[in-house]
């Protein structure tokens, strides 16, 4: 069954009066940003988009995510047109988002209590996400008082409680140590494997594509559109000793090989815009 499906979604940004932008070394106040992308979504999918900075892969989850309207072209989540914030589509972002004056455990009821979830409920509901992302013991604590990793562990925690169908993550673990974004994507994975909701999951990292997705959608250079979508074929569940293997390997080196050339163009377009 499709869960999300992209029919020509086009994205213009227009700038107001006055600005411009120097697209092609010719000024203008229009951004063409996504030129008609299409693309189906299984429910339960995991779905990576990578693409050059400025392909539009953020805009593109706002359309889904309806925080953005499409210019053109239609998002459907289920049977249903995106015209606006949908609370059967949750959004992790690359910064942790977390209220500083709640604690972990009130960040998470709270998200709760808008969607309507009955008190006790929200109380038992965000202590066992909390416990899902090993964070038993730190309930009461501040988001200043925990690490970054353990600030994303309840940003995403929250995220599930809300049993979404739909979770959109916006280049989550950039902003984490190399280490901490390994622990967290197992720990995304093991728990994705446990719920199966659909995610579309936006990424720089290559490695973090290919070891999450069950699809890698590779993005063009600016406007964005779909350039290849590359099936992953690695078994699951997966744990960090697959991206040591040939089979990693060879789908990591045919990722890169369909997103050189966007990369390339894209760099070129800033520096052409620079002048
Ligand atoms: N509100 C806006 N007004 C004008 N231009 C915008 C707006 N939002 C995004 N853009 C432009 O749209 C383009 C695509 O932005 P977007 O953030 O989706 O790219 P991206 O692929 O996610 O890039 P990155 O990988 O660097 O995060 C960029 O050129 C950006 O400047």
């Amino acid at each position: 069954m499709d869960r999300i499906r992209l029919e020509d979604v086009r994205k213009t940004f227009t700038l107001k009066a006055g600005q411009t932008v120097s697209l092609g070394g010719v000024p203008t106040n229009r951004i063409p940003v996504l030129s008609g992308v299409d693309l189906t979504i299984r429910k339960g999918e995991f779905v990576t988009l990578a693409g050059p900075s400025g392909s539009g892969k953020s805009v593109l989850l706002d359309i889904i995510g309806g925080l953005t309207e499409a210019s053109s072209g239609t998002a459907y989540v289920g049977a249903t047109p995106v015209t606006r914030p949908d609370p059967s589509t949750a959004y992790v972002f690359q910064q942790y988002a977390l209220f500083p004056w709640r604690t972990a455990q009130q960040n998470i009821e709270f998200a709760l209590e808008v969607r309507g979830v009955p008190k006790a409920e929200r109380r038992e509901r965000a202590r066992r996400y909390l416990a899902l992302f090993g964070l038993r013991g730190f309930e009461d604590r501040y988001p200043a008082q925990l690490s970054g990793g353990m600030q994303q562990r309840v940003a995403i925690a929250r995220a599930l409680s809300t049993d979404p169908e739909v979770l959109l993550m916006d280049e989550p673990f950039a902003a984490l140590d190399a280490q901490t974004r390994d622990i967290l994507q197992g720990e995304l994975l093991r728990i994705w494997d446990e719920i199966k909701t659909t995610i579309v999951f936006v990424t720089h990292s290559i490695d973090e594509a290919v070891y999450l997705a069950d699809r890698v959608v590779v993005m063009t250079a600016r406007p964005g559109t779909v350039k290849e979508i590359i099936e992953i074929d690695l078994p699951r569940p997966r744990d960090l000793e697959i991206r040591n293997t040939a089979a990693f390997a060879r789908l990591r080196g045919r990722v890169w090989e369909v997103l050189r050339d966007e990369v390339t163009k894209a760099q070129r377009d800033w520096q052409i815009a620079a002048h």
